[in-house]
């Protein structure tokens, strides 16, 4: 949600209980040397984000304040994927051209104007420069009293199917679309075309099989986060399910998961969505009691079909919000409305009522900052920025995450079941010669383009002897996978390794271990009086049966480990050549 610039104490490095760090403030009038050399004259803070500051900058000896400088930490990773995503693939030619292959007289897709080091009160930061835009929509949103009129929603809808296809036919996916994230341009014609921001959660989409990443578990807002992102696998239709359920908000609905309260529990939130999606119909009729918008229940419907590594239709989709458009009598150009009473609602669009109007048309122009100029400080701002390096094993050593989950716990879901490797080693090997339009053809073939709902039917035929292998693990809510602040960007990513929390737990527990949770338990009994087990001696998952406390038997200690998507798992002491994220979880078994 749209964050107030908030003065920070000056030397809060690290916010407490993240592992990001937070960006030393900047100073009104400081001057920043790009990797050009090009000064930028730092205005006000105008935006706080999770992990970084965004000021409004000017070239230094222009007035204008026209761009923004978004600074980041140097060792915080999302600044650095985010620069990274636009140097290789949105500078402002690449943009063009899109729009010109594709007829677009604008594109809501932002770019990189520079970027460079600064040293600020000694430590190094990282910084971008973009062009400035408006105000972010969430800003309507609220003060619309939670909903957005219906036309501008489907607007909205249309602008961000184009960043999207712009932005995988880059190969990424941005993972984070959400109102705060999405602002308006600034200058004339500026209000008429949103831009979607924050691209530091990008990431390579997988056109291949599918493999779930306990590594990057529920990255997004959580709110929003899809399916396949709650899985950590990266997709295009992830991408446009995001969306979906942002339309769906936007409309005036309150998300079942949000209005269940289970934000802070990922898993459930993965399920809720997991139940909504497979039983579209009756969610939607749900969330719309008095009829479903078409438009929406055309897309979300469209989205669930897809397959993890297909390309989406984008044509298709913006033509269902273009001709509900047409339906509604509303153009699909000029300054977008936030007015809720200025607009005439579809046929079937009974969303909830609204709370509270706003008093007027928001547009970009009435939002934009006053910017005071300052006396220039000359600031020690390095001139030597990292190369950007094509490999991305490189970013490893780099990033500090913006946050990190303890990716122990993963949902029994219907759709986490059907993404077992053991199902994706099923996939039709792709031959290395075939030209791209064969693969996607040879890929529509596989056994895994089978819709969700097809998978879940494969999932109801797994084995009674499997589904008892298949269960939770349930940890004291005291470990508990803790969900995202609410609309806060959370990511769970793999990019520096952490040094491991070698926390230990003491609790009572039920334990069912689930194949899916790509844990190694191992057992450890305590010397017995007369033991016949050996102190110290370990078992891996295949000694649970003898869990059950014999007679007299001491307390049991279990490590459950993290076992790495190659098959490796974790090791006890720290290795810098493989990530120990996952916390080493000790839970020790009291005697009954
Ligand atoms: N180019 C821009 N022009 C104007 N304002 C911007 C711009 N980029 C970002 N902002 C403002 O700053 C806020 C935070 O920006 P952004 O989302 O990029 O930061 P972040 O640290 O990545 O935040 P998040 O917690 O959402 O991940 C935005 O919601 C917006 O209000």
């Amino acid at each position: 949600m749209p964050r107030v610039a908030k003065p920070k104490p000056a030397a809060a490095k690290k916010a407490k209980g993240k592992l990001y760090a937070m960006p030393e403030k900047l100073k009104e009038g400081t001057i920043l040397s790009d990797l050009s050399k090009t000064q930028w004259r730092i205005g006000p803070s105008i935006g706080v984000g999770g992990f970084g500051e965004i000021y409004a900058a000017t070239r230094n000896g222009e007035n204008n304040y026209d761009a923004v400088v978004k600074c980041e930490p140097h060792a915080n990773g999302p600044l650095f994927v985010e620069m990274h995503f636009y140097l290789r693939n949105a500078k402002l030619e690449d943009i063009k051209k899109f729009k010109e292959k594709r007829g677009l007289k604008s594109l809501g897709m932002p770019y990189i104007i520079a970027n460079g080091s600064v040293d600020i009160n000694g430590q190094k930061h990282r910084f971008i420069v973009m062009p400035r835009y408006g105000s972010d929509i969430s800003k309507f949103y609220i003060q619309n009293g939670k909903r957005l009129p219906e036309v501008t929603v489907y607007r909205l809808a249309i602008q961000m199917l184009d960043v999207y296809e712009f932005m995988h036919s880059t190969g990424y996916v941005h993972a984070d679309l959400k109102a705060a994230n999405i602002l308006l341009g600034m200058g004339k014609g500026g209000g008429s075309q949103a831009y979607l921001v924050d691209f530091g959660l990008a990431s390579h989409y997988t056109t291949g099989d599918y493999k779930p990443d306990p590594k990057k578990m529920h990255n997004g807002t959580i709110e929003y986060t899809s399916r396949d992102a709650h899985l950590g696998v990266a997709t295009r239709r992830a991408d446009l399910e995001i969306l979906g359920y942002n339309i769906i908000e936007w409309l005036g609905v309150e998300l079942p998961w949000i209005k269940e309260k289970l934000l802070t529990a990922p898993a459930k939130v993965q399920k809720a969505k997991e139940t909504f999606m497979a039983n579209l119909s009756s969610s939607l009729k749900s969330v719309f009691p008095k009829g479903v918008p078409a438009p929406v229940a055309d897309y979300m419907k469209y989205v669930a079909q897809l397959n993890h590594n297909e390309a989406p239709d984008y044509e298709k989709c913006r033509k269902m919000f273009l001709n509900a458009l047409k339906q509604m009598k509303a153009d699909n150009t000029g300054d977008l409305d936030f007015n809720l009473k200025a607009q005439k609602s579809s046929n079937n669009n009974n969303s909830p009522p609204v709370k509270k109007t706003a008093g007027a048309a928001a547009t970009a122009a009435n939002i934009r900052n006053k910017v005071k100029n300052e006396k220039p400080i000359l600031n020690d701002s390095s001139d030597s920025e990292d190369v950007i390096n094509d490999s991305e094993e490189e970013v490893d050593t780099k990033y500090t995450p913006r946050r990190k989950l303890p990716a122990v716990k993963q949902s029994s879901s219907p759709r986490s079941k059907d993404t077992k490797p053991k199902l994706a080693r099923k996939a039709v090997p792709k031959p290395a010669s075939a030209s791209p339009k064969k693969r996607e053809a040879q890929e529509s073939k596989s056994p895994l383009r089978t819709s969700p709902l097809k998978r879940q039917k494969i999932d109801s035929n797994v084995t009674p002897k499997a589904q008892a292998a298949s269960a939770k693990i349930n940890f004291s809510p005291a470990i508990s996978l803790r969900g995202g602040r609410s609309g806060k960007t959370v990511i769970n990513d793999d990019l520096t390794p952490q040094p491991r929390s070698n926390k230990t737990y003491e609790f009572n527990f039920e334990l069912d271990v689930s194949m899916d949770a790509n844990v190694i338990v191992n057992v450890k009994r305590k010397k017995k009086e007369q033991g016949s087990t050996p102190a110290g001696s370990s078992k891996t998952s295949s000694a649970i049966s003898n869990l059950t406390p014999k007679s007299g038997s001491p307390a049991t200690r279990i490590n459950l480990r993290k076992v790495n998507g190659d098959g490796s798992s974790s090791s006890p002491t720290p290795n810098p050549t493989r990530s120990p994220r996952t916390p080493a979880v000790t839970v020790r078994k009291y005697r009954r």
